[in-house]
This record gives structure tokens, sequence and C-alpha cells, in this order.
């Protein structure tokens, strides 16, 4: 589809400002755009079309699903909806489900998170009581902390739904296993008998996403609809497990590995826009006889901004790293050989927290950047900061997910202590964390952060075992030792992104051109001199490094600001986001911010008239003392 076409379907997408609509109406309005864009999207390819026409449809394509999938009510449908029928299916349940997912015949979500619990999967209390007679499943929320709520979609948009419940078999209960349920009437879209839908009410972001909330009252489905891949019910009641419980998580792994490669997309719209922003405003007077500067030209800005250039480059290159490593594992996990998930699991547990805590932070230093105009919602920064914050918090909160990490690494060095070989990325743990003298190159650098992260993980287990040995159970140990167990995750994942950064554009490096690979080498040598300042007291304390190597590495990062300036916004515009998917008055590409600020303001309602009957009612009155 050509370029007008593509822009003609956002026109008439975006009529109205989102902001101007009513929480009901946003919901509405993205409704609507989500059914034009799956129409656009799902036209599929047919066999006599020429090459040009192809590669202009997957074009088309990639296009609408960026626009489309970060607030969509459809965005549950694809993101877990369908990689849990994918991943959690038999293949006879895959056979049926996928084909009436994939063609949008059913659109379904998540339910797994209860207003009682959502971190605490095993404390989760929506029943799922087989009957053998019937052969059947009675759903049941028992409490209101045992309804669901939070799942995308769910409100009044999706007609089936994943639900995540207890498995209770003659009063047994056997744990948490996916169940398909249908929630609503294929036809009329009423929600089925025993079924309470609604929707959780407004939020910091994702307002359009449909947030819903579920209740069921003894809601009956057929054996067949628990999904049976990892854990089987046979009809006369017998439970047969998985090989691990775990298993059923999968799902929880793979949206985790999704959100660090979309951490990178989410930070690279954020810094184009503040960088184009950076590139056309120019403010104040340093040299009296010379016109104002590009607000770019201040290092201070150089400094804000060039590191979420990096950080994005980094952690899209850990993402391709990580989802290498997911599939291998899934591949083998699918011929149950589980060994592998338990680092899987550790890496996801790292680099979805640092990647969300990193890209929250630098997307708001972006806002911040623009002044008064990034605090205008048209620039489109502070929602793009309130997509990226709810990561935080999703698919398994930062905090948890850390602790997660740690239990994985605390592990591997008691057994390491014990003689037990390392493998795969914690290996490193096993080398020498005594450090002569600092090192002040990339890879030396990188070094270091390895030598922190084993310094810290060595240091929070002989806490730990301290405290065992006062007599403190292991479990209170552990959260009396929680905050530095947390800081030697963090330590073991900066060591990861650090190093995977590194080796994954060495491994690009060859094919590119001498100025583009000095380039991109100049940003991984920021990202990696950036870290050890912002670490330095680390640095000091486990890498040897000495006041005059500090200030060696302030004047190198100056120097780097300096030599990125040329091309930084080359770098952003190679991010190649189109004006329909920034959408932001401040980073379109023509770099007309002031008409497109004052075209904006315009389209506020309160613009269409020159004086507000709140006037003649209120303010007219209330000045004239008669009020
Ligand atoms: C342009 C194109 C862009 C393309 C990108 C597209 C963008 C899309 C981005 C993604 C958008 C997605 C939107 C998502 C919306 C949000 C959805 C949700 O939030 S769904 C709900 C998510 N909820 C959670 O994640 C809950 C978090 N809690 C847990 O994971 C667990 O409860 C816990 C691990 C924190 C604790 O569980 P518990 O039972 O207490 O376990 P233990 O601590 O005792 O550990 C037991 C043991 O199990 C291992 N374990 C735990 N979890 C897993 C797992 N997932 N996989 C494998 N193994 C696991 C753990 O390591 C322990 O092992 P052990 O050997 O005993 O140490
Ligand atoms: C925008 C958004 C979309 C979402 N979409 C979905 C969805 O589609 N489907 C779905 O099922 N869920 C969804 N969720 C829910 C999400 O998965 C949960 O919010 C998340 O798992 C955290 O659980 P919680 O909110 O119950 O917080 P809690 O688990 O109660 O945690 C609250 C605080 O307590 C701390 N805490 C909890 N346990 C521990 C511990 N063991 N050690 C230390 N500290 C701890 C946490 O660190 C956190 O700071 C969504 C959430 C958001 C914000």
């Amino acid at each position: 589809m050509d370029e007008q076409k593509v822009l003609s379907i956002k026109g008439l997408l975006d009529d109205t400002p989102e902001e101007y609509l009513s929480h009901k109406e946003k919901y509405e309005n993205s409704i609507r755009k989500s059914v034009l864009f799956y129409k656009t999207l799902h036209s599929t390819e047919d066999e006599n079309m020429s090459v040009d026409e192809k590669t202009k449809l997957n074009f088309r394509n990639i296009v609408t699903s960026a626009i489309f999938k970060d607030n969509s009510p459809f965005m549950l449908h694809n993101s877990m909806f369908i990689p849990t029928i994918m991943g959690q299916g038999t293949d006879e349940q895959r056979e049926y489900w996928m084909k009436r997912a994939k063609n949008m015949e059913i659109i379904g979500t998540y339910a797994q998170t209860e207003l009682g619990h959502g971190t605490f999967i095993r404390g989760l209390e929506t029943q799922a009581t087989y009957d053998p007679d019937t052969e059947e499943f009675v759903l049941h929320s028992p409490v209101l902390s045992s309804y669901k709520w939070w799942p995308g979609g769910l409100a009044h948009t999706a007609n089936y739904c994943i639900v995540m419940a207890r498995l209770y078999i003659k009063g047994k209960s056997h744990g948490i296993h996916p169940f398909m349920v249908q929630i609503r009437d294929e036809e009329t879209h009423m929600p089925l008998p025993g079924i309470k839908l609604g929707e959780i009410g407004a939020k910091l972001g994702f307002n359009t996403v449909n947030n819903g909330f579920l209740g069921f009252e003894n809601h009956r489905i057929s054996r067949d609809r628990m999904l049976m891949k990892n854990a089987q019910v046979l009809k006369d009641g017998t439970f047969v497990a998985g090989s691990n419980s775990k298993l059923t998580y999968g799902t929880m792994v793979y949206v985790r590995v999704l959100i660090v490669s979309n951490m990178a997309n989410m930070l690279a719209k954020a810094v184009t826009i503040a960088l184009r922003y950076s590139a056309i405003r120019r403010q104040s007077q340093p040299k009296p006889d010379e016109p104002e500067p590009q607000i770019l030209d201040y290092v201070t800005q150089q400094h804000k901004l060039f590191i979420a250039i990096a950080s994005s480059h980094a952690f899209y290159m850990n993402a391709m790293w990580l989802w290498e490593i997911y599939y291998s594992v899934s591949l083998q996990l699918a011929s149950g050989k589980l060994d592998n998930l338990p680092e899987l699991h550790a890496l996801a547990c790292c680099l979805k927290p640092l990647s969300t805590i990193d890209a929250t932070a630098m997307i708001e230093k972006c806002r911040l950047a623009c002044g008064g105009h990034g605090y205008m919602l048209s620039a489109n920064l502070a929602q793009t900061y309130g997509l990226a914050t709810a990561a935080y918090t999703y698919e398994g909160e930062n905090t948890v997910l850390l602790l997660q990490a740690a239990r994985s690494l605390v592990k591997a060095w008691v057994g390491h202590v014990k003689g037990r070989p390392l493998k795969g990325t914690m290996a490193y743990l096993a080398g020498d964390s005594t450090v002569k003298a600092w090192d002040g190159s990339i890879d030396g650098i990188i070094q270091s952060f390895k030598v922190v992260a084993i310094r810290k993980i060595s240091s929070v287990v002989k806490i730990l075992q301290d405290y065992e040995k006062s007599g403190l159970s292991p479990e209170d140990a552990w959260n009396k030792a929680s905050v530095f167990l947390t800081a030697a995750s963090e330590a073991h994942g900066r060591a990861v992104l650090l190093s995977v950064y590194k080796s994954e554009m060495d491994k690009r490096a060859a094919v590119l051109s001498p100025p583009l690979r000095k380039v991109l080498l100049q940003l991984v040598d920021l990202y990696v001199t950036y870290w050890a300042l912002e670490k330095v007291g680390d640095m000091l304390l486990y890498a040897s490094i000495t006041d005059k190597d500090v200030d060696e590495l302030q004047r190198r990062y100056i120097e780097l600001l300096a030599a990125i300036r040329p091309n930084a916004v080359g770098l952003v515009d190679a991010f190649d986001f189109r004006d329909e998917i920034l959408n932001s008055t401040l980073g379109a590409y023509d770099g007309r911010a002031y008409e497109r600020l004052m075209e904006e303001a315009m389209k506020s309602p309160l613009n269409a008239e020159p004086v507000n009957q709140t006037f003649h009612k209120y303010l007219k009155p209330f000045m004239r003392g008669k009020l």
C-alpha cells in the first residue's frame, strides 16, 4: 500500500486528538483504530503480487502494527492470549484455537492477576473444581479478592480469555493451571451466565487497553477447556502432573523477553522526539555577540540524551540475544529437556527489570530535556513514559523479579564454592575477582563490572550465611538481606547488558562501513563509560579505580559527547520512525515544532469560542459581587 493510503488510514483514524475525548470515547476510538489497523495489517500477500508490492505490504504491516500495538484493546490478544495457546495447548487445542484466534474470529486476553494477588501466583484464589460426573470444571470466585483484575481487553473487548485458576479435584489442590474460558456470547457479546465483567477505571496510562475485572459464580466449562500440554486431568478426575510445574509460567518468560525489545523501541521514540526538538530549539546567549545556540549544543543536553540512544541500541542487542536463548530453550522444553529453563528465567528476571528501570528514567529525562513543551501531551513524551513505566510493574514487578534472579545467583555461587561448575551467563562468577590495577579500556571496564557482580554476590551470600548461623530461618535471613540481594542481581544484569551489547556490536562491526562502525562503537564506548561513572562507587570499592582514573574517564566521556554530536540527529533519524508513529508536535521530521504546537492548541475545544459560557454564568456575577 502506498504512503498516501497509510496516511489516509491514519488521517481517518485521528480526526480528534485523544486528549479531548472522554474515557469512554477514547476506548471506542481505540477499537475503531484497532479494527482498521488489524484489517490493514492482516490483508494477506497473494502469490501474484510483485516483489515491490509485497515489500510495500510488509512495510505497511510494520507501520500499522507499530502504531496500534502499544495501546490497543487487542494488545493482550497478540502478546499473551495467542502465545499461551501456543505454549500451553495440546496439539489439538492449538489446532482449533490458533485458527480462530489468528483470524480474529475470537478476541482473547490473559487473566492471571487478581484483586488480591499479582506477584504471588501460588496465592491465586480463583477456583477450577473438576466434576467427574459431568466432566466439567466449575470456575468460581469465592471472595472479592479472587476477582481477576487488570487483564487488558477483559472489560468490554475480549469474548474469550485464558484464566489462570487453582485446580481442585476431590477437594485436593493441584496448583495453578490455564483454562480457556468463553466470557461473552459470540453474537450478542453479553457476559455469559455466572460471569461478572467490567472495567477497572482510569489509569496513569494505557487508558485504551480496556483493563477489566472478571468474577465467576459457579461457571461451568467442559474438561477440554483446560490447556493440557503441561498437565492433564483425565475424564475420571485423575491428575497427571507435568514435568515441571513452572512450565505453566512460560508465557510470562516469553513476554519478559518481548519487553526488553519493547523498551528499546519506546526509548528510541522518546529520544528521537527530544533530540530532534533539541536540534531546532534555540535558547539563551552564552556568547554575547552570537545568535542563540541550538540547545543540543549544550553539553548537559547531550549528557541527558546521547545515553538514551546508546541504551536503546544496548537493549535491542540484548533483546535479540535473549530471544535466541528463549527460542533454543523453548525447543529444548518441547523435547522435555528442562535444564536450561532456570537460567532463561534468571536472565529474563534481570533484563526485564533493568531495561524497564533505565528506559523509564531516560524517557522521563527526555521529557525534562524539552522544557515546557515537553510537558505538552501533544509532545507524546508523557504518554510514552506512561506506557514504559507500566512495564516496571506488569509481567512481574521488578523488585520481585530481581529477587528471583538473586535466587539463581545465590544457588550458583554456593554451588561454585562447593566445587560445582558454573555454566552459561553465570560462568564468569568463577573468574578472578581481584583487580590489581584499573584497566580503562572498554573490555577492561566490562571486566570490572563482572568483578563488582562477583563481589556483591559473594558478600550477600556471606550476609545470608551469617544471619542463618545466628539462628535466623532461611526465609527471615533472605528478607533481611533482600536489599543487597536485589543489588547483586542488578550488578549481574549490568554486567550482562554491557558485555552482550559489546559482543553483539563486535559481531556486526565487521560488516559495517568504517564511518558507521566508528559511530556505533562510539555509542558502545559512551554506554560503558557512562555506567562506569554512574557506578563509580562500586568501581572504587571493588575495581581499584583511582581518582586519576576517574578524571580520565570524565574527560573521555566529554570527548565522546563531542564526537557523537555531529551524528546525533542522524542517529535518531536512523531509528526511522514515521511522524504518525512518533505522533509528536516536537519530534516531527520537518522540525516545524512551533507550527505544530499551535495547530494542536487550536484543536482544544476551549478554542472553539472566544468567551466561555462560565463568564456570564459565574465570573461576571462573581466579579460584580453578585454571586
Ligand atoms: C515493533 C514491534 C515491537 C514488538 C514488541 C511487542 C511489544 C509487546 C510488549 C509486551 C506487552 C505485554 C503486555 C503485558 C500486560 C501484562 C500482563 C501481565 O502482567 S500477566 C501477569 C504477570 N504476572 C507475573 O509475572 C507474576 C510474577 N510472579 C511470579 O513470576 C512468581 O510468582 C514468582 C516467581 C515471583 C514467585 O513465585 P513462587 O511460586 O513463590 O516461586 P518461588 O519463588 O518459590 O520459586 C519457585 C521456583 O520456580 C522458579 N520459577 C519461578 N517462576 C518461573 C518461571 N516463570 N519460569 C521458570 N521457573 C520459574 C524459580 O526460579 C524457583 O526455582 P528454584 O529452583 O526453587 O529456585
Ligand atoms: C498496565 C498494566 C497492565 C496489566 N495487564 C495485566 C494482564 O493483562 N493480565 C494480568 O494477569 N495482569 C496484568 N497486570 C497485573 C500485573 O501483572 C501485576 O500488577 C503485577 O504482577 C504486580 O502484582 P500486584 O499489582 O498485585 O502487586 P503486588 O504483588 O502486591 O506487589 C506490590 C508491591 O509489593 C512488593 N512485593 C510483592 N511481593 C514481594 C516479595 N516477595 N518480595 C519483595 N517485595 C514484594 C512488590 O515489589 C511491589 O512493590 C497489569 C498491570 C499493569 C500495571
